[in-house]
């Protein structure tokens, strides 16, 4: 039945006209008082020295926040102009026998005139509805308590140009056909919403209660990229009176990922939330631009096995545990017991401060500071004691000198009466002349003893310490499987020459940043005001127990929401071996929440299900396999060639065709940079019209007709139709083989390619 015929269908084009009028009338109303506003600035600032200095302050501000509230909200409304809602709920609340349809969208309006919603935001309570509600007995929470209502009916519209499409009425077993029309479209190279097709699991994910911290095992493609950006956009709606947006901080693995979800919260009329990496983070707070060693050479070291590889794991574990922490904290332990204060602060035989009260203030008074901010507290004391000690010394000095002159003045012998005057006198301005230099170097001198290391200083201290070398603690601490482990003098000494050796050549490891961050804050203090509370971080697999301690601490908050997942742990010598472990380890006290998302929406059931024989041959721990949604495609093709040459210019051949399909975004995965490189020579000695680049961490890909990427750079991206080659690199059954190739099948939306040598298909001969 075309739409046009649904009896509805009128109405719902009245509503839709009705709505983008009014949108239009508050858009110029709002335009109206921008610029009154803006005036308005002008004219605080005009007067903002003839007014009383407060007055005009305070107009000022005023005005500036209204006018970057106005701006904001004409932004929003422009976004939603031409799609203004996606759903309608028809829902009568217990009290009422009024069922009163309500729109969902991007926005929330609402009439002052008729008191009614025209735009509900999809964040708001009652909205949940749409997401997890069943046509009957409803109940959503809202911030005074539950509330129950009926809910008569759930319709979807397809709006497109401010123009209504279609729309149908859905409820749990229609087929979500905005879900599968979504699915079906194409990828660009950047991530979008999904507000009007959030599933009931990734809605829950979306809302949880923020004040508990949270871990999500999603599998490839579940939505934790989307939903963690959903969620940031949710909290800051819901709690936005509570908490600004720059309390709030998402982490994603690089910058080409970061660019990758740049839109996304824009998209959500959200703005300024900080998205980072964890590595510029510690940058940005110790000050100091990292000369890091390539952490992807090393896991292809570790591929290669052999020589030192076990040691090399061993040291990005260990420099990833609790253990390494605790070190840690014995070092800095030791490094507090050795301020031992050499005797008293005295100016002259006046004491400012005792030895035992200067230990007392750096060790107990004040031992919630940063060690060298303690140490500053102690200065300040002392020179705050120290005047006042002054004053009363210099005084005392006159008193005395005072008295004694008058008694000589009193001398009857004229030149014997002289002499002592003069001596007297002269003593008097020795001895204030000797106070006063004496209190202008005293603290400073005293304050030598407690003389500032740097941060590589004092992590070279710990490296060399013996607090890094005890050997009776395994890291039985959650971080290994087994935990009965014992750290060895011999791995021990191995990080010790190794990390020492780096050092020497100005150079850490990525595994050193997590210990980097915790000295800083424990020594100096962060160099920038984190006001970050919120935090969220993406593909937390690869984050190293240590490194989540480290967040915790500077941030003074449990507020994380984590999400990442086990099988796609290609960095797990250093990252997440399972969630228990963090759980136990990060989040103690059973406060935490744990949800699996096993529901996939990338890919098709075909790709899905190639990939899923791939991860069952990983030892991942509780390994949960996707679930695709139901979504059919062609089968992946698997081909194998006898000449490189043949199967690049076949992979020309396909990728032209697939573009002719409409296929926007295709990759081609090469197992490490070299094979990328290789693959892009032959595209080259072959020639192509298409622009072809090969990216690392650090690019952006939009604008390129085919891009070539290292399984490791991959994670988190998709495409349309992905190739997976192996020239001269082939996926083995190794642990780390199995995760990379199951990340490379995992990227594509519709059609997969697996094209191998003869001779390099090891890995899928046993599938
Ligand atoms: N509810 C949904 N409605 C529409 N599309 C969805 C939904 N959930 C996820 N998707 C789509 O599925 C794809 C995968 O989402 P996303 O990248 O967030 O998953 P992920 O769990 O982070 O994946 P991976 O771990 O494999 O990188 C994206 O294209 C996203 O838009």
């Amino acid at each position: 039945m075309t739409i046009k015929l649904h009896r509805d269908y009128g109405q719902e084009c009245t509503r839709l006209t009705e709505t983008k009028g009014y949108i239009e009338y508050v858009l110029h109303e709002s335009e109206h008082n921008e610029k009154a506003f803006r005036d308005n600035i002008k004219e605080a600032y005009a007067n903002l020295n003839s007014l009383d200095g407060s007055e005009g302050y305070i107009a000022l501000l005023t005005n500036v926040q209204f006018f970057e509230m106005t701006k904001q909200n004409i932004r929003q409304l422009q976004q939603v102009q031409k799609r203004p809602y996606f759903c309608r709920i028809d829902i009568k609340p217990d009290d009422t026998n009024h069922i009163q349809p309500l729109y969902i969208g991007k926005a929330s309006l609402f009439r002052p005139d008729t008191q009614e919603p025209v735009i509900v935001d999809w964040r708001s309570p009652v909205a949940n509805v749409y997401y997890e509600g069943r046509i009957g007995e409803v109940s959503y929470e809202t911030s005074t308590g539950t509330e129950q209502a009926e809910l008569h009916l759930k319709r979807q519209y397809t709006i497109e140009d401010g123009e209504l499409l279609d729309f149908r009425d859905i409820d749990i077993t229609t087929r979500d056909e905005l879900l599968q029309e979504s699915l079906g479209g194409s990828a660009d190279s950047r991530l979008k919403d999904i507000v009007s097709t959030i599933q009931e699991e990734q809605n829950r994910v979306i809302r949880a209660d923020m004040h508990r911290p949270m871990i999500v095992q999603g599998a490839a493609g579940s939505g934790k990229t989307t939903i963690a950006l959903h969620r940031i956009a949710y909290l800051i709606y819901t709690y936005g009176d509570r908490f600004n947006p720059d309390q709030f901080m998402i982490l994603a693995p690089h910058q080409l990922f970061l660019k990758y979800i740049a839109d996304v919260l824009p998209e959500l009329g959200v703005e300024a939330v900080r998205q980072t990496t964890y590595l510029d983070f510690v940058q940005e707070n110790i000050g100091k631009k990292l000369k890091l060693t390539d952490p992807n050479e090393r896991l292809f070291r570790f591929l290669e096995g052999g020589g030192d590889a076990e040691l090399l794991r061993f040291v990005s574990r260990f420099k990833g545990s609790e253990a390494y922490k605790q070190r840690i904290d014995a070092y800095l332990q030791s490094v507090v017991m050795r301020m031992q204060p050499e005797g008293d602060c005295k100016l002259g035989k006046r004491v400012i401060a005792t030895g035992e009260e200067v230990a007392k203030f750096i060790r107990e008074d004040y031992v919630h500071m940063p060690l060298y901010k303690r140490v500053e507290k102690v200065r300040k004391i002392l020179q705050d004691r120290l005047k006042v000690k002054k004053k009363q010394m210099l005084k005392d000095i006159h008193d005395h000198y005072d008295e004694r002159l008058e008694v000589a003045l009193s001398l009857q012998n004229p030149p014997q009466r002289k002499a002592k005057v003069v001596k007297l006198m002269d003593d008097r301005e020795k001895l204030l002349k000797r106070v006063e230099a004496d209190a202008k170097t005293l603290v400073k001198e005293y304050m030598a003893q407690f003389a500032k290391a740097d941060l590589a200083a004092h992590y070279k201290g710990f490296l060399q310490s013996e607090e890094l070398m005890q050997t009776e603690t395994g890291y039985g601490d959650g971080v290994s499987e087994q935990p009965s482990e014992q750290v060895s003098e011999q791995q021990l000494r191995f990080l010790q020459e190794h990390s020492l050796a780096l050092l020497g050549k100005k150079r850490m490891e990525l595994e050193d940043t997590a210990a980097l961050l915790y000295l800083q804050h424990k020594l100096y203090g962060l160099l920038t005001e984190v006001k970050v509370r919120n935090l969220v971080i993406d593909e937390a697999q690869d984050y190293s127990i240590f490194q989540l301690l480290a967040l915790k601490e500077v941030l003074g908050s449990e507020m994380f929401t984590v999400l990442g997942d086990l099988s796609q742990g290609i960095h797990s010598y250093r990252g997440v071996e399972s969630w228990e472990a963090v759980l136990a380890t990060v989040f103690p006290g059973g406060n935490c929440q744990f949800l699996v998302l096993e529901q996939s929406y990338r890919t098709t059931v075909e790709i899905m299900t190639l990939a899923n024989r791939v991860i069952v041959h990983s030892q991942t721990p509780g390994l949960v396999l996707a679930k695709p949604v139901v979504r059919h495609g062609d089968e992946p093709a698997q081909t194998v060639f006898a000449e490189q040459k043949e199967l690049v210019a076949q992979l020309l051949q396909d990728v032209e065709h697939l573009k002719a399909d409409g296929m926007n975004s295709v990759a081609v995965i090469g197992k490490t940079m070299a094979e990328c490189k290789l693959i892009k020579k032959w595209i080259d000695t072959l020639g192509t019209d298409m622009s072809v680049t090969v990216l690392d961490e650090k690019e952006d890909y939009s604008g390129h007709d085919l891009v070539i990427v290292p399984s490791y750079v991959v994670k988190g991206l998709e495409f349309d139709a992905v190739f997976i080659v192996s020239l001269e690199e082939e996926y083995t059954t190794d642990e780390l083989d199995v995760k990379l190739l199951y990340v490379a099948m995992t990227r594509p939306l519709h059609r997969m390619f697996v094209y191998s040598m003869a001779g390099k298909t090891q890995l899928l001969d046993v599938l």
